[in-house]
């Protein structure tokens, strides 16, 4: 081959900066909550209501007003008249006067005229009770006014709660739904993803010698729809460039093509070729190990990250450059010590397979690329910076798996 002309042995930092520059603005859709899980939210979200949307009880029990019950005590209660009741969706109509209370019920509001709470733990039913919304009841110490949830105290009407660019978790398509919205602008890349290699075999069918199941697709569609983002499964491409041409074609809708295997220096590695001679090439090959020779360019118009085909390779490179970039989120990171030595390469940042215990981190005992086992075990990337053994006992970065 001749003196390149795009980078090679990029840095994993650089790798991600060139990546991400290929990249269009992330197109932005509307989405069902239920789909959103996952997703990057496409735009400020605002409460469409307050919450509380009236100032409400957070006990069962009675509201009065404070002032009525100061004396109270187990041994000297005080007697208040039950005028009515407030219930969550269907408050108390009237003003509740001095001596007077409504049982309240938790997330029902206070009515008007009330301002304290007294929890039915600390209510004797008084006489004349036998209508349950009717009668007395004696309170065994005063009525609060703070077991109340203020109008507003969660959200106000009008408010910005929730920015772009958060990641939509169980938690914060809760809050969405409460603040009213039932669906969610999403961003949202359309990524389509091919397989690639001669002896890969679709898992179900029978496997011949020398040929592999398709393991790298399933971790790779299930890590991107973890991320929130659409798959177009472009299913498996032979080792030809007719073939990758054909099925790459295919990709129509898409916004990115995330390829794996074809990237290394066989004779069937055709990956390479086809950015050379059909597309471009931002980089191919980053100083790291696993996934040294991921490729990444342009073809049919369309930003191309070729992972390698080695199936830990795939997954680690996917987990260190694709996703940090698409999501735009830092990668999960910790400092531990490391229970075992963990060695360093001359020329690569390594990214061992480790399992985390407490605050330490120990070797995973196989750390070959196609040992995929080694990833299913492990909790953790282990960040061996280059040249940089480190001992066991010292304070090591990891990214959690
Ligand atoms: N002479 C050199 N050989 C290799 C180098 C090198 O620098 N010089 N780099 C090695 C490294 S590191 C890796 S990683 C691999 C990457 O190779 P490719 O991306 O070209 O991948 P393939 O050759 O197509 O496959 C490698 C390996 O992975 C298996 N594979 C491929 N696709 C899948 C899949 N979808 N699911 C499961 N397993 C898959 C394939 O059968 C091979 O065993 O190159 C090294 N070689
Ligand atoms: O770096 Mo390769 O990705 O080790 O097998």
């Amino acid at each position: 081959m001749t003196a390149p002309t795009f980078p090679m042995h990029v840095s994993v930092a650089q790798a991600r900066e060139l990546f991400a520059a290929l990249l269009p603005a992330p197109p932005v859709v509307t989405l069902p909550l239920r789909k959103a899980l996952g997703c990057t939210l496409g735009a400020d979200l605002t409460a469409l209501v307050s919450h509380p949307s009236a100032t409400e009880s957070a006990l069962d029990g009675i509201a009065c007003r404070e002032a009525d019950t100061l004396t109270a005590s187990a041994g000297a209660p005080v007697a208040l008249r039950v005028v009515g009741e407030s219930r969550a969706g269907e408050p108390f109509a009237g003003e509740v006067g001095p001596g007077e209370c409504v049982r309240i019920y938790t997330g029902a509001p206070l009515p008007p005229g009330t301002d304290a709470i007294c929890p039915v733990e600390q209510l004797r039913e008084g006489e004349g009770t036998s209508a349950v919304e009717r009668g007395t009841v004696e309170l065994l110490r005063p009525a609060r006014p703070g077991d109340v949830r203020p109008e507003g105290g969660d959200f106000h009407a009008g408010e910005t709660v929730m920015s772009a660019g958060l990641r939509l978790t169980p938690a914060r398509l809760a809050l969405a739904a409460a603040l009213g919205h039932a669906q969610v602008p999403v961003r949202r890349w359309r990524v389509a993803l091919l397989s690639t290699g001669d002896e890969v075999v679709a898992p179900g069918q029978p496997l011949a010698p020398g040929q592999v199941y398709d393991s790298n697709r399933v971790g790779l569609a299930a890590l991107l729809t973890e991320a929130g983002y659409e798959v177009l499964d472009l299913g498996h491409a032979p080792d030809s460039p007719a073939a990758l041409r054909e099925r790459l074609g295919a990709a129509g809708g898409a916004d990115l093509l995330l390829t794996s295997g074809g990237v290394s220096m066989g004779r069937y590695d055709f990956m390479r070729d086809l950015l050379l001679g059909e597309g471009e090439i931002t980089f191919w090959k980053v100083k790291m190990r696993p996934g040294g020779p991921a490729l990444c360019g342009r073809w049919g118009g369309l930003p191309v990250f070729g992972l390698p085909g080695n199936p830990v390779s795939s997954l680690v490179v996917f987990q260190v450059i694709v996703r940090p970039v698409l999501t735009g989120e830092p990668l999960p990171t910790r400092q531990v010590t490391a229970a075992t030595p963990f060695a360093s390469l001359a020329d690569k940042t390594a990214f061992w397979r480790g399992v985390l215990s407490g605050d330490e981190v120990r070797d995973y005992p196989r750390q070959g690329s196609g040992v995929l086992r080694s990833l299913s075990d492990a909790d953790a990337l282990v960040v061996v910076p280059e040249g940089q053994n480190i001992a066991a006992g010292e304070r090591v970065e990891v990214v959690l798996l």
